[in-house]
């Protein structure tokens, strides 16, 4: 079903006890200043820190933690790599997946991002797909096909239960962390784009049911007009998920 979430992916930020300071905060404002059930935070911290952060946060039905990345592997002889078991084990619920940070410097292809996802389903932790398009092709006015491709090689390859559980986010890669967020009206012509796509690849009712978020220099001053738009369903947010009244004042927002 779909729901309003703000998402905080919090990147390579933080130590442990900054990032647990962090969270406190987030969690006791959120208690505080958060009413009603209308929106669902979820904080993406690093890797080490996620067991005492899910341990930290189980007492708030509001907040759900995700990890940044998963592996494509069930498990085994993969230096480095963290299992979407292991992951689920630490109270994962959500996990990033095709983030451009991820596809430009790591070389993730949608190949592998549908393993990816297909691993975090098969443990039951519903995946962030995220698309967007640089700048050169949002100049070009590519921008509709480019997005609209990034979701047939990949998302297209999840079976109609599969694509129930997963989160899209739309992240233009020209606006992330520069500062420079796509207008309104930009994000809410390709949210409504996206789903449109998606109910040519899935149908109609599955399409609108699907939650979309917006993500790119998304902050306290613009978060309110980005969400109203018909088909914002919230955002994932970068530099301003770091920083404990901007990210509450970004969940107030709805
Ligand atoms: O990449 C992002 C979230 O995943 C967006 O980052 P910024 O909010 O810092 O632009």
């Amino acid at each position: 079903m779909r729901k309003n979430i703000v998402a905080g992916n919090w990147k390579m930020n933080k130590t442990y006890q900054d990032a647990q300071a962090l969270v406190s905060e987030i969690d006791n404002m959120v208690k505080d200043e958060v009413s009603g059930d209308n929106v669902e935070v979820i904080v993406t911290p690093p890797f080490p820190f996620l067991h005492s952060i899910s341990k930290l946060i189980q007492g708030n039905q509001r907040m759900h933690l995700a990890a940044q990345d998963v592996s494509a592997h069930e498990s085994g002889a993969y230096t480095g790599e963290v299992s979407a078991s292991m992951l689920k084990s630490v109270g994962v619920e959500y996990v990033l997946v095709g983030h451009s940070e991820r596809r430009q410097y790591h070389n993730e292809d949608a190949d592998l991002l549908l393993k990816k996802m297909k691993a975090a389903l098969g443990q039951g932790i519903k995946p962030i797909f995220c698309c967007g398009e640089p700048l050169e092709v949002r100049e070009a006015e590519d921008h509709f096909k480019y997005v609209g491709q990034q979701l047939r090689d990949t998302v297209a390859h999840l079976s109609n239960e599969e694509f129930d559980q997963i989160v899209i986010a739309y992240e233009p890669i020209w606006a992330i962390g520069t500062g420079k967020t796509a207008s309104s009206a930009q994000a809410q012509e390709m949210h409504a784009y996206i789903r449109e796509e998606l109910s040519r690849i899935f149908d109609a009712e599955a399409a609108y049911n699907k939650t979309i978020l917006y993500g790119g220099s998304a902050n306290p001053g613009n978060a309110k007009e980005l969400f109203s738009q018909p088909d914002v369903d919230g955002g994932l947010i970068g530099g301003a998920s770091l920083k404990s009244r901007d990210f509450t004042d970004i969940i107030k927002s709805f």
